[in-house]
């Protein structure tokens, strides 16, 4: 082999060579890790998007949970009133649950980062390929499994929609605790503007399945600093533990690797 292209030789059989060479099954390899930076110079644009089909019925929501990292609004998801298709998906994908992440201060909280931006937080609602697997659980073993709809929060006037959330909050203060939670509009969470980025990613919190189409809205919504302060009054802790708060559950950005983000606008 000549020696001309040795990087180029190694690339190929896997990691550079501070990362060893790869084996079949490369168990350092996590190719699609989310969050990751949205470079905005550096996405493309790509006219084959179709704008996202998003319906979501309020009469989906079902329960308000700790689970311990954050809380999540629960939708039942044994039918198919409240889904996203069309965008970047192929099938349709229905919702699941939705949940934040924030930081211990306005300064970050996001997960994804725009151009080296952070946000304060950051909206995530789930939804699986019902299309193509029986359950959730099962979709989350597959690279198309899921769809997440990553929404960046900014500060602003309170968010009267999050206000209902929070109102509720001293009900599931602490880990494992639930509550029913119903009549959520989902729809009054979204910006107007639906554009998008889209890439390939995984979930942000362990095991990091590499299942999710990511779909991060071009435009932020608002919430209030003090809507933010309730969110880290949480507990991770269940009623019987010292308690202590959930001041920040947001994971590091990850590298893009071979990806491209894709934007839905020029
Ligand atoms: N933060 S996330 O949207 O990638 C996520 C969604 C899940 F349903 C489960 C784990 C996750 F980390
Ligand atoms: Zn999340």
């Amino acid at each position: 082999l000549s020696d001309a292209r040795p990087s180029k030789i190694i690339h190929r059989l896997g990691r550079s060579p501070d990362m060893g060479v790869s084996t079949s099954r490369n168990e350092h390899c996590r190719p699609r890790q989310s969050p990751i930076n949205i470079y905005t110079k550096k996405v493309r644009y790509d006219s084959s998007l179709r704008p996202l089909y998003i319906y979501y019925d309020p009469k989906s929501s079902r329960r308000l949970v700790n689970v311990g990292h954050c809380f999540n609004v629960e939708f039942e998801d044994n039918n198919d009133k409240s889904v996203v298709s069309d965008g970047p998906l192929t099938g349709y994908y229905r919702l699941r649950q939705l949940h934040f992440h924030w930081g211990s201060s306005d300064q970050d909280g996001s997960e994804h980062v725009i151009d080296g931006q952070t946000y304060p937080a950051e909206l995530h609602i789930v939804h699986w390929n019902a299309q193509k697997y029986p359950s959730f659980d099962e979709a989350v073993k597959h690279p198309d499994g899921l769809a997440v709809i990553g929404v960046l929060l900014k500060i602003g006037e309170a968010n009267p929609v999050i206000q209902n959330i929070i109102n509720n909050l001293d009900k599931v203060k602490t880990k494992n605790k639930e509550c029913p939670f119903t009549q959520l509009d989902v729809s009054s969470l979204l910006p107007n503007d639906r554009n998008y980025w889209t890439y390939q990613g995984s979930l942000t919190t362990p095991p990091y399945s590499e299942c999710v189409t990511w779909i991060v809205l071009q435009e932020a919504i608002l919430i209030s600093s003090e809507q933010l302060f309730h969110f880290r009054g949480l507990l991770c802790t269940s009623e019987s533990e010292k308690p202590t708060c959930i001041l920040e559950n947001h994971r590091p950005i990850q590298p893009l690797e071979a990806r491209v983000v894709r934007s839905s606008s020029k």
